[in-house]
């Protein structure tokens, strides 16, 4: 698995962007760090023409609307056509209405290889109360593998639980990510990032619970090595960035805390 982080670098993967604008230029910049290409599009008029470029498709509803949500539909429908692994980042499921309805519209009109969220975005979508606020979760210190894997049969894709913890599974398998840091939740945009760093990696590997596992690791432990030196918030996010693109073999095979704890 973790020879990914040199195939990615070969194959140079086109990372199809549906995303907020909040954090949009930091997913570009990190997918160009792990070295794929990032492309952020808005726009109705490419979709056919660029979904059947690209290698991998980013569905992130973090400023959504009503138009934009056609956007994605229209997105996510012709990944599914060209046969293109295609992502769900829920960001802020649980905050509104507006943000649950687009999330079941998507969910149920296109195939997701994988869903990825904080753990509150997970567990919402498991039918479980939630101490999220806006797009922030309070529940990351939960280990919640059972709603993962319970969402993951459920909607018959790679699930991705972002906190202290991470977890990822297919319904059958689950990985435990033990890295991380907790300045990861005081930079924006870290769960964003995690997603282009899990659709950089699912063209690269024929198993999607691999890409999702892998692309998960190098966010937490990039974090993990950005803070060694307990830098200030500013300096920590420059070196997140560093880090991202300065990952190896070696790197992983010395530093990651990742179990493979089941398999039912
Ligand atoms: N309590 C925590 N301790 C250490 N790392 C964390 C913690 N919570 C989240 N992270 C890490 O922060 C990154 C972003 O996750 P998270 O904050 O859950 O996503 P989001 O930004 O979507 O809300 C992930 O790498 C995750 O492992
Ligand atoms: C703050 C904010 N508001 C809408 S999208 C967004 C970014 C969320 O990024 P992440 O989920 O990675 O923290
Ligand atoms: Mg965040």
């Amino acid at each position: 698995m973790y020879s990914l982080i040199e195939k990615v670098k070969e194959i140079n993967p086109l990372v199809l962007h549906y995303t907020n604008n909040v954090t949009i230029t930091d997913c570009a910049n990190i997918t160009l760090a792990i070295g794929a290409s990032p492309l952020m599009s808005f726009s109705y008029e490419e979709v056919e023409e660029i979904v059947s470029v690209a290698s991998s498709v980013v569905i992130n509803i973090g400023t959504m609307n009503s138009n934009l949500l056609d956007l994605y539909l229209l997105a996510g429908k012709a990944a599914n056509k060209y046969n293109k692994p295609i992502i769900l980042d829920p960001v802020g499921v649980f905050a509104t209405k507006a943000r649950r309805d687009i999330t079941n519209r998507l969910l149920n009109e296109v195939k997701f290889d994988v869903v990825k969220g904080n753990i509150s975005e997970i567990k919402y979508i498991g039918g479980f109360d939630v101490r999220g606020k806006g797009v922030d979760s309070f529940d990351d210190g939960e280990d919640i593998s059972d709603i993962a894997m319970r969402v993951a049969r459920k909607l018959e894709c790679v699930v991705v639980a972002t906190g202290k913890v991470d977890i990822i599974t297919d319904g059958q398998e689950i990985f435990k990510i033990n890295n991380g840091s907790i300045k990861l939740k005081r930079v924006t945009g870290t769960g964003c990032m995690t997603t282009s760093l899990i659709a950089s990696f699912m063209p690269c590997s024929e198993s999607i619970l691999h890409a999702a596992a892998i692309g998960t690791l190098v966010m937490s432990l990039s974090g993990e090595l950005a803070d060694r030196d307990n830098p200030n918030i500013g300096t920590f996010k420059v070196k997140l960035f560093d880090e991202v693109n300065d990952m190896n073999i070696n790197k992983l095979e010395e530093y990651a805390n990742i179990e493979k704890v089941s398999k039912v």
